[in-house]
């Protein structure tokens, strides 16, 4: 029952949400890259109070005006009406006095306690230059969804509403396995074997996609080793390596059924990255088995491990937007073709290495394209996905 590759994108994030992760209070520090659960509520304006905007003098009616003491950053408001006829000095960020404008330090002269504007500088009116209590967030306001990853910008907004806490999402410890006889975890591999691709490199993706702690296993070719950590493992998600498609080593499938895990999606109509399983578990927690040519895994993680995760997280998962490909793109196959694609003023060029076994494409790349079935025209546009990293 293979899936076509939007149906089962979409299957992939309703069974994450089916198992949307418990919330936790973090300190603001600890939240960064988490995901909110709850949505972010000002509890204040911001800016607090009317503040300026420009290095000058805070002035009302019309000049010349007599100047006055100067107003201190950081001072609070004073909520007296600046008086006709009068000017104080004043720095960007400080609090404007009701009525007054701001007259840029430029464009005014200062001489004996007496303020003009420079010829061709109009007298500035109320509240010219002046940034307004709340213009920028008000309080009660929605300013962040739940769902909204913190970014360091999103964090920095929670910071200026003024909050040192933040509800988020617990992230999914996961347990990744790395299946395969022939894998080496270090060293220069001699003929016929073959150097771990994702211990390397999973963990960090998918930290990047919102995964907690990651316990990454080699179990060689050892099917009974596979079926025994399937048994016990209590992981929020299993990710598998290898051992999907149908040689005599590849007990993936078997092992996973036998231990009462049942397939959501048994196969994306994709190329790379077809024989991609995931499935739930007895305990109602995901399993998401790539497939081992790493190009095709890296395809089968970016297609379905980022909506299972955003669904875990309560995040919606982005969808391929379209860009323009500057060079035919050929899909003769009965699937989505997957190409590893950099982005240049006339389109995306797919990257000269392509194929399910090498990750020379990919490491170069700046989006995946998804030609569709027949293939795509130059400067037609192509669905492209970008790249978490
Ligand atoms: N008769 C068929 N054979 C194959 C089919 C098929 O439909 N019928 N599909 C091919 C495709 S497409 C893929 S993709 C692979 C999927 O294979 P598996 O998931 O079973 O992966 P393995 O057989 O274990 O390994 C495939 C390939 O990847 C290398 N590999 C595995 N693990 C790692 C690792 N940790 N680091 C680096 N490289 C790894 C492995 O050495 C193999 O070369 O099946 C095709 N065959
Ligand atoms: O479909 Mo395989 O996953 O092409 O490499």
């Amino acid at each position: 029952m293979t899936s076509e590759w939007e149906a089962a994108r979409r299957a992939a994030w309703e069974a994450g949400r089916r198992t949307i992760r418990g919330a936790e209070t973090r300190p603001l520090e600890a939240a960064a890259g988490r995901t909110l659960a709850a949505a972010l509520v000002a509890p204040v304006d911001v800016p607090g109070c009317d503040t300026s905007a420009m290095d000058g003098w805070a002035v009302a009616g019309a000049p010349p005006w007599r100047v006055g003491d100067a107003i201190p950053v950081g001072s609070a408001p004073d909520p007296r009406p600046l008086v006709s006829g009068t000017a104080r000095p004043i720095a960007t960020g400080a609090p404007v006095p009701p009525g007054a404008g701001i007259l840029r330090r430029e464009h005014g002269e200062e001489r004996d306690g007496r303020l003009t504007p420079r010829t061709g500088t109009a007298a500035p009116a109320a509240g010219k230059d002046v940034r307004p209590a709340g213009s920028d967030v008000a309080a009660g306001e929605v300013v962040l969804p739940a769902g909204s990853r913190l970014t360091p910008p999103a964090l920095a907004l929670a910071a200026i509403c003024g909050m040192d806490e933040l509800e988020v999402r617990v992230p999914p410890r996961v347990l990744l396995l790395v299946v395969g006889e022939e894998i080496e975890v270090s060293g220069v591999p001699s003929p016929g074997r073959v150097r771990d691709a994702y211990g390397p490199q999973l963990p960090g993706v998918l930290a990047a996609l919102g995964a907690g702690e990651v316990d990454v296993r080699h179990l060689g070719g050892d099917a009974d080793q596979l079926l025994a950590e399937l048994g016990v493992s209590d992981a929020d998600l299993v990710v598998t390596t290898g051992g999907t498609s149908q040689g005599p080593t590849d007990h993936v499938r078997a092992a996973a059924a036998s231990r009462g895990w049942s397939a959501v999606v048994d196969g994306v109509a994709m190329r790379p990255g077809h024989p991609v399983l995931l499935a739930i578990g007895p305990s109602g927690r995901p399993l998401l088995a790539l497939p081992g040519n790493p190009f095709a895994a890296m395809v089968a993680l970016l297609s379905l491990g980022v909506p299972l995760l955003d669904g875990m997280l309560g995040r919606r998962t982005p969808s391929p937007v379209p860009a323009p490909a500057a060079v035919e793109l050929e899909n003769p196959g009965r699937g989505v073709r997957v190409l590893a694609c950099r982005r240049s003023a006339d389109g995306v060029v797919p990257l000269p290495q392509q194929g399910p076994a090498t990750l020379r494409g990919l490491a170069e790349a700046d989006v995946l394209a998804l030609v569709p079935i027949g293939g795509t025209r130059a400067g037609a546009p192509v669905p492209v996905l970008s790249l978490p990293w």
